[in-house]
């Protein structure tokens, strides 16, 4: 193997890489967001090129279908679809049950609807997001913009009676501005060090008026795909129990990196 990328950038690349080889023709492919993600969607369109892998896949953010459709893949709606067989997305936290944070890049709303409308969903992803307990990652949660303050009020008070360190919680920023998602909502960021009942606290969240969704996917994943930055890939599926690993090949003129 041999490239200029940096060692984050190899491990999230052949990730992506090993993950798009489960993607076979015909397929409906749900499209993370992300920075591993976008790899991953960069090396699906060179399939889709080279191959001609016929497929379309659902996007979950405006970033992520405007690269699709740059590199080949054809784009369509959820409503379109309807039904996905795959997707493929990045992580900010995973535990040993496949159980995830995501929604550090904003897109977490799109991600868990695609994801959940999947038969199978794989996160890609490097060794330094894999965690014993979820939480150190600020938990996105996404609410509308009528009264936030008050629903951000309702978060921390609901936290103040489970069983987490952290009790608080801050709206995320776009430079002066708060951060819009593309449904036009904004994000609460809970900073809670750990979870003990990330299944019990996605439920209770998603019960307070104005909350949207939480970044909490719980019994969504069915497998990760853990780059590293030595080339070598595992594989962990936790439905087959099973945990392979291999070497990724590649090299400095493999014509992905001509999109960069
Ligand atoms: O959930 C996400 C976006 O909402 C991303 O998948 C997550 O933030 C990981 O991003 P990256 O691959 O850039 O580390």
């Amino acid at each position: 193997m041999s490239s200029n990328l940096s060692p984050i950038d190899t491990a999230k690349f052949v990730a992506a890489k090993k993950a798009v080889d489960f993607v076979e023709d015909k397929m409906r492919v749900g499209l993370g967001t992300g920075s591993t993600a976008a790899w991953m969607v960069r090396a699906l369109g060179e399939r889709v090129r080279e191959e001609g892998l016929s497929i379309v896949g659902v996007p979950t953010s405006t970033r992520t279908a405007e690269l699709a459709a740059q590199v080949g893949i054809k784009v369509v709606s959820l409503d379109e679809a309807r039904w996905l067989d795959l997707t493929i997305d990045g992580a900010d936290e995973f535990d040993d049950d496949l159980n995830l944070i995501k929604g550090g890049g904003g897109a977490l709303l799109q991600e868990k609807i695609v994801a959940t409308a999947s038969d199978t969903m794989v996160v890609i992803t490097d060794p330094s997001k894999h965690v014993e307990h979820l939480g150190a990652f600020p938990l996105p949660v996404e609410v509308v913009p009528f009264g936030w303050q008050t629903t951000k009020a309702l978060i921390e008070e609901s936290l103040d009676s489970m069983d987490v360190l952290g009790r608080s919680g801050t709206l995320r920023m776009n430079g002066e501005a708060p951060f819009v998602t593309d449904e036009g909502n904004h994000i609460v960021d809970l900073h809670l060090q750990r979870i003990e009942d990330a299944r019990k606290l996605s439920l209770v969240l998603n019960q307070i008026p104005g909350v949207v969704e939480n970044g909490l996917f719980i019994d969504i994943c069915d497998r990760v795909v853990i780059g590293h930055q030595d080339g070598r890939v595992e594989v962990i599926d936790i439905n087959e129990g099973t945990h392979q690993e291999s070497l990724i090949e590649f090299a400095d003129d493999d014509n992905i990196f001509k999109d960069l």
